[in-house]
C-alpha cells in the first residue's frame, strides 16, 4: 500500500499578471497533520500566496495540492471555493451576524437535520475556546479579541481537518492573543486538528508552532522546528525574521573579539553579558530599556552599537562602563 501523505504540494507556483517576480516559485512541500505549521517570511514573500494554494483559493500555474491524496480543486473548478475539509480565518473578522448572540452565531453553521448534535457540537467549540461567559452576548458588543475568538470558534464548530490561520491574531491585544493562542494549541494537542499559520510575529511563531517554514522571494529558505531553526539558522535572513538580532560585518566583530572567515556576524542580545570595567578600553551602556521581566541594554563602543540582555536590574546606570562578553555567536 501507498504511503498518502496528509497534505503535500508538488511543485507549485504562481506568477500574478503583470508582475515580475514570482508569488511563489515552484514550491514542494509537505504538512504534518496534528501540528502547528507556522509559515514565516517578510512582506510580499509569498506567505498568503501559498496559504491560499493549500486552501484552493488560488489555482497554481503550475504543480498540484493534495490532500489525501486527492487533488485541491482551484477557485474556477468550484462553486464555493476552498477545500471542505478546512477552514481559514484572517485578520477580517468572517461574515457573523453582529445583532446575533455569539450561541447562534456558532450553531447557524451546523445543520438542523440533528438538532442534539448541533446543540452538543456548539458547547463543545464553546468550551474547548472558554467561551461560556460571553455566549449569550451580541457580536456588536464584544471586543475584537473576543470577535476573533468567536471566528475561531465558527470555523472550528463543522470540525474541519486543517485549519488555516492568516495573521489571525494582528488586531488583539497581547494579552487576548496569548490566551487565543494557548486555547489553539491545546485544541491541537486534544482532537488532532493541523493548524496553518501565517504570521509576522517572531514570539507567536516561537511559543505556537511545531514546525516553521521560512519563505524568502516566493521561495522555502528553511523548514524545521522553531528551538533549531532559532538556535541555528542557516541563513542570516531567518535569524532576522526570529530575534531582534545584532548583526556585524566583519570589520565590527573584532571589535568584539571575534575573528571570522564570513562577511558577517550574529549575536543574540541574550548571548551576550557585561560586568563592570575598571580599564581604559572598555564599552559605554547608552541606554538601558526596560523590557518588563529583563532589561536590554544598548552599550556602545566608537561606533558600534550592540543590545545586550541583562537580568540584574539596577545593575547599572547610563554612562556606565562595562566589559563585553560573547558567549555564542553566529556567523554567515
Ligand atoms: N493579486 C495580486 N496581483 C499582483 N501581485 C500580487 C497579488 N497578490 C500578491 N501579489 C504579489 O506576490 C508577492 C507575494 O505576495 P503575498 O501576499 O503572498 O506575500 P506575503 O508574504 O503574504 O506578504 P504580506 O506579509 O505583506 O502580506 C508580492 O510581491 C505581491 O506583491
Amino acid at each position: 500500500m501507498t504511503n498518502v501523505s496528509f497534505l503535500q504540494a508538488t511543485a507549485i507556483s504562481k506568477i500574478y499578471p503583470g508582475v515580475q517576480t514570482a508569488g511563489l516559485k515552484p514550491t514542494d512541500l509537505t504538512i504534518t497533520p496534528g501540528k502547528i505549521t507556522a509559515i514565516i517570511g517578510a512582506s510580499g514573500s509569498g506567505k498568503t500566496t501559498l496559504l491560499h494554494m493549500l486552501f484552493g483559493l488560488i489555482t497554481p500555474d503550475s504543480g498540484t495540492v493534495y490532500f489525501k491524496g486527492e487533488r485541491v480543486w482551484g477557485p474556477e473548478e468550484k462553486l464555493i471555493p476552498g477545500h471542505d475539509a478546512m477552514k481559514m480565518v484572517t485578520q477580517q473578522t468572517d461574515d457573523m451576524n453582529l445583532f446575533a448572540k455569539v450561541y447562534d452565531n456558532i450553531s447557524i453553521l451546523l445543520p438542523n437535520t440533528d438538532l442534539e448534535a448541533k446543540r452538543n457540537k456548539t458547547e463543545a467549540v464553546l468550551q474547548q475556546l472558554n467561551m461560556k461567559r460571553i455566549e449569550t452576548k451580541r457580536v456588536a458588543d464584544l471586543s475584537g479579541g473576543e470577535r476573533q475568538r468567536v471566528a475561531i470558534a465558527r470555523a472550528l464548530v463543522t470540525q474541519p481537518q486543517v485549519l488555516l490561520l492568516d495573521e489571525p491574531f494582528n488586531q488583539v491585544d497581547t494579552s487576548f492573543r496569548e490566551g487565543l493562542q494557548q486555547d489553539i494549541r491545546r485544541v491541537v494537542r486534544e482532537t488532532g486538528l493541523t493548524v496553518i499559520m501565517v504570521s509576522h510575529d517572531p514570539a507567536e511563531v516561537l511559543s505556537m508552532a511545531d514546525e516553521l517554514i521560512v519563505l524568502k522571494d516566493g521561495e522555502i529558505l528553511e523548514h524545521g522546528d522553531p528551538k533549531s531553526l532559532y538556535q541555528h539558522p542557516e541563513n542570516l535572513y531567518t535569524a532576522r525574521l526570529l530575534t531582534n538580532c545584532n548583526v556585524l560585518s566583519n570589520a565590527e566583530a573584532k571589535l568584539c573579539g571575534i575573528s571570522t572567515e564570513k562577511d558577517n556576524i550574529v549575536i543574540y542580545p541574550e548571548w551576550a553579558s557585561t560586568t563592570p570595567s575598571f580599564t581604559e578600553n572598555h564599552w559605554t551602556v547608552k541606554q538601558i530599556l526596560f523590557k518588563g521581566f529583563y532589561e536590554e541594554l544598548v552599550i556602545a563602543h566608537d561606533k558600534l552599537t550592540l543590545r545586550v540582555l541583562n537580568a540584574h536590574f539596577g545593575k547599572y546606570t547610563e554612562g556606565d562602563a562595562v566589559q563585553l562578553k560573547v558567549s555564542k555567536y553566529l556567523d554567515y
